[in-house]
């Protein structure tokens, strides 16, 4: 995918629309200078010939009608066909910027989660807001670039006519211009790529800010620390770079304006001694080397614009590369499972630089429906792990994982998920509840009674009322949307760890015990060794292994060493 076809794909017709008023107008304009030269040498010839033309019209004496006629008809031909070109380009550039930011989207949802939590949400958020930006200014920047291109192919014919060996001469020095100007252009672009990734590690230090702003408000040397060593440390790296390649454009692109001047130089004061031009010849070469800077200017004042969109598009198709989408059938597939099992299944995490790659398994276990499974263990014994490996988040390395007799697989993993309801810890809520069934008001009304949030909450049309809640009722309104999805398999993980003591009790002796009465499979990842007792199954991890499996545990409680 190229630059052109990223903004082509999107609004074909408009865009070839665009490119051909711009071309048009461009062509326009290199006919400008040539009209004028030509009514100006039609003068010389005669002034009884240039008196015939003169027309008087609105009171104004106008000399050689009819070329002024021309040169008017085309000067507003190109101010229609170059606004008209750029409002649609404009236009264009807002509609493609939306939809590449929905796009960019809805590829992320098709990626798989581990490819996501690698990349992390600072460089996704980046993606959606800093690339997208510049694609769209650099596509914007594309018809100004054709309009001028055009309009310098049209001088230099006109060049070429005028006079060969000037033609011969301006065209070397153009191509050499735009080698010798190629050099830091390749510089400015290797370090834009090192700038998008230090926009990348600014972008987390500014999370830091957002997040973390209640940490470091409590701790002045903490705040003053960090402000110090990450935050202005990033900037400070970000700015440099990004200073430098600010000076590179402009030194090239100043170095572009002078291109012209250089030949105009060359021309007047070398080239003279070797051939033989007319003065009227010198002057007509002089007058279009002058205009042709404008449109050598702004090419080379478009072109670093141009850099700057495909290194954004290379990074959006890196990170493409790296967030393939998931190789999932949507189509549903009716499935019936009572027990879900694990057969020697493994898992990697994918090792980081400074991380030691974390592994679990291999690990043999059933879950049954109508059952509760706790799974307990210490912290990092890799429960939130296995977790994310049963709610078909992450696919196992090895091994197999089985719903009934379906294995997972690309063919099945996206209808099994909709057997899935779960509450991570990093849970998100959602500010309505989706496809909220009219007829379940009484249900849901039920649900937040039981909850105990009917006096906080209301819920219309599927809307919370409100999410300004404290993070336990935040987490029972999360766990709502759990229960009226009404699924197969409930995954909760440390649902229960902001509840208070009262609401533990609700969770674990009334919600579980109704749900494993409703037959569905419940896996509970859970530090509350006092309510071990209620689990038909507890599986005990260990450093990403399942220490042991104890079933139908009685009461009392188990006591667990963690
Ligand atoms: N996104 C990730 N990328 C790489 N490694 C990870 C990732 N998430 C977890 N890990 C590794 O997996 C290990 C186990 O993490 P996991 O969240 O499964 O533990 P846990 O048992 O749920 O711990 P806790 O009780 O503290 O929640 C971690 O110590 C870490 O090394």
């Amino acid at each position: 995918m190229n630059l052109f076809d990223a903004l082509g794909k999107k609004a074909p017709n408009k865009v070839f629309f665009s490119m051909l008023l711009g071309s048009l107008a461009g062509f326009c304009y290199a006919f400008l200078i040539p009209l004028v030269i030509s009514s100006l040498s039609s003068e010389t010839e005669g002034l009884a010939a240039a008196e015939s033309t003169t027309r008087t019209i609105l009171f104004v004496e106008v000399s050689h009608a009819g070329f002024a006629a021309i040169f008017l008809s085309m000067c507003l031909f190109i101010l229609f066909a170059r606004t008209l070109s750029r409002v649609i380009l404009a236009r264009v550039a807002m509609d493609i910027s939306s939809q590449l930011r929905i796009e960019l989207c809805e590829r992320i949802l098709s990626a798989s989660v581990a490819a996501l939590e690698q990349l992390g949400p600072a460089r996704l958020h980046a993606l959606l807001t800093e690339d997208v930006r510049r694609i769209v200014m650099g596509g914007q920047a594309l018809p100004a670039l054709l309009t001028n291109l055009v309009t310098l192919v049209g001088m230099l014919g006109f060049l070429l006519y005028l006079n060969v060996a000037a033609f011969k001469l301006v065209l070397c020095a153009i191509a050499c211009g735009i080698i010798t100007y190629q050099v830091p252009i390749y510089f400015a672009r290797r370090m834009y790529m090192r700038s998008r990734q230090l926009f990348d590690t600014t972008q987390e230090a500014v999370r830091g800010i957002i997040f973390g702003m209640k940490e470091l408000k409590l701790n002045a040397r903490r705040r003053e620390q960090y402000l110090e060593q990450v935050l202005h440390a990033h900037e400070s790296a970000l700015l440099q770079t990004d200073k430098r390649i600010a000076t590179i454009y402009i030194g090239a692109a100043s170095y572009g304006d002078l291109i012209c001047f250089f030949v105009i130089g060359i021309v007047a004061f070398v080239f003279v001694n070797y051939h033989a031009v007319s003065n009227a010849d010198l002057l007509a070469i002089f007058m279009t080397l002058l205009y042709v800077a404008g449109p050598v200017a702004a090419i080379i004042v478009a072109l670093p614009e141009i850099a700057v969109a495909k290194a954004s598009l290379r990074n959006v198709q890196n990170v493409f590369k790296h967030i393939a989408p998931e190789n999932t059938a949507p189509a549903p597939v009716q499935l019936h499972w009572d027990v879900i099992t694990c057969s020697a299944l493994e898992y990697a995490h994918p090792a980081s630089e400074h991380v030691d790659r974390f592994s679990i398994g291999p690990i043999d276990l059933s879950i049954a429906k109508g059952q509760i499974t706790f799974i307990v263990g210490g912290n990092g014994s890799g429960k939130s792990t296995l977790g994310k490996i049963l709610t078909l988040h992450y696919a196992p390395t090895k091994g197999t994982l089985q719903f009934g007799t379906a294995p997972v697989g690309d063919a099945t993993r996206e209808s099994l998920r909709q057997h899935i309801a779960a509450v991570f810890t990093d849970y998100y809520l959602f500010d309505r509840v989706f496809d909220f069934p009219g007829a379940d008001e009484d249900q849901l009304r039920a649900y937040l009674r039981a909850l105990d949030m009917d006096n906080k909450v209301k819920i219309t049309n599927g809307k919370f009322s409100t999410l300004a809640l404290s993070d336990g009722q935040r987490k029972r309104l999360a766990l709502l949307v759990a229960l009226l999805e009404d699924r197969d398999l409930y995954v909760f993980d440390e649902w229960a760890a902001d509840q208070d003591p009262v609401f533990k009790e609700v969770f674990y002796r009334k919600i579980l015990p109704d749900l494993r009465g409703r037959n569905k499979a419940i896996v509970v990842i859970s530090h509350d060794d006092r309510y071990f007792d209620i689990a038909d199954r507890l599986v005990i991890m260990e450093s990403g292994q399942v220490r042991e499996i104890r079933d139908k545990p009685r009461v009392p409680a188990f006591a667990i060493a963690e």
